[in-house]
């Protein structure tokens, strides 16, 4: 298994340079990092502790506020099945998450039904939200500037922005995720070594725009199916530079582009396909696994029609070019993501 170097794009800097090189790097890998997050390692531990806390409530509390269709809630082990090429296999993933969404994205504020444990936190999970939006945002400028969306004078540096704006309502989803170790710390060395190759999270692609991931050091485990070397690889967990130490800042946030986007951009930009295989550094001590992950969507009656730039007109039968070749119209966000949930969970709408 290689482990690839990604790309670390700094939020911080608008250069040109910069634009070209989040354009490279996504339409190349379709996985990077960025770090000028603005996160503390505080803040993250402190994200981390209250999932795992969570997670070793009782499951009755825990199914209090089960998932719904609006795909808010809990969703114990082995309900989400995400391996695309298996949808009908019959059993999901051996992983259990608890999702925050139908967001007020002015107050990142989401309207569920909130469990007894979160209640006195939300002011946690609300800062979390919004500042993650804020990288969102920093990273939708970098983009549009890269691929030089045309505007009505010169480039419109505010276009995906604006299609992902706070009074929006979209398929924004803050989840919080948990893979218990499949074997315990005393287990025989042949009884860890049959998980190895075992799929904790199936191989998919991610259903939004642009998907941000916390991810612990020595917790690594997520792999991408390289575009580029056409072989799954590690992610691997990378420190933050001497820059961003300095100021405080924690790890790079892990990043991915999803459909939505790729699907924008005609195919430019890779919505790459990833998996979770349990890491061995946890196997062997018998601990979980924990991610944090914002998956950011733009607003429900988003047109995905192509994006007006020259680099994506260039691109002829692929996604939004193709689909409005096919159907004469162009779906919307809210309804992409409507079909790819409800294969996901087996939903019928
Ligand atoms: O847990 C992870 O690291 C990735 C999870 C993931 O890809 C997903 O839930 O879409
Ligand atoms: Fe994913």
């Amino acid at each position: 298994m290689d482990e690839t170097k990604l790309e670390v794009i700094d939020l911080l800097d608008s250069s040109e340079d910069n634009a070209k090189k989040i354009v490279h790097a996504s339409s190349t890998q379709g996985f990077l990092m960025f770090e000028g997050h603005g996160f503390t390692q505080e803040e993250i531990d402190l994200l981390f502790q209250f999932s795992h806390d969570y997670f070793h409530l009782p499951v009755e509390e825990k199914q209090k506020c089960p998932i719904q269709q609006d795909n808010a809630g809990y969703t114990g082990m082995g309900v989400e099945n995400l391996e695309e090429d298996d949808l009908d296999r019959g059993y999901g993933d051996p992983k259990e998450g608890f999702n925050f969404a139908n967001f007020n994205l002015k107050t990142g504020i989401p309207d569920q039904p909130i469990p007894e444990f979160w209640k006195d936190k939300m002011d946690v999970v609300t800062a979390t939200v919004l500042k993650l939006r804020e990288a969102l945002k920093r990273s939708l400028r970098l983009l549009a500037k890269g691929l030089e969306i045309e505007g009505v004078d010169g480039i419109d540096a505010e276009w995906f922005v604006e299609r992902h704006h706070d009074d929006h309502f979209s398929g924004t989803t803050f989840r919080f995720l948990r893979y218990p170790s499949p074997v315990s710390a005393n287990a025989s060395t042949e009884e860890k070594a049959k998980f190895d190759e075992v799929n904790v999270a199936g191989a998919h692609t991610d259903y939004g725009t642009v998907t941000l991931l916390f991810q612990r050091e020595q917790e690594s485990g997520l792999q991408l199916f390289s575009p580029l070397s056409k072989k799954w690889e590690n992610v691997p967990y990378v420190d933050a530079s001497p820059k961003y130490k300095a100021k405080g800042e924690a790890a790079p946030l892990i990043v991915n582009i999803a459909d939505q986007l790729c699907y924008w951009t005609n195919g430019l930009l890779k919505s790459t396909i990833h998996r979770v295989r349990f890491p061995k550094e946890l196997l062997d001590q018998g601990k979980d696994r924990y991610s944090i992950v914002l998956f950011a969507h733009p607003g429900d009656t988003t047109l995905l029609e192509p994006v007006p730039s020259k680099r994506i007109r260039e691109i002829k039968g692929r996604g939004a070019s193709h689909y409005m070749d096919k159907h004469g119209v162009s779906q919307t966000a809210g309804d992409h993501l409507t079909k790819r949930l409800g294969s996901t969970y087996g939903w019928k709408y």
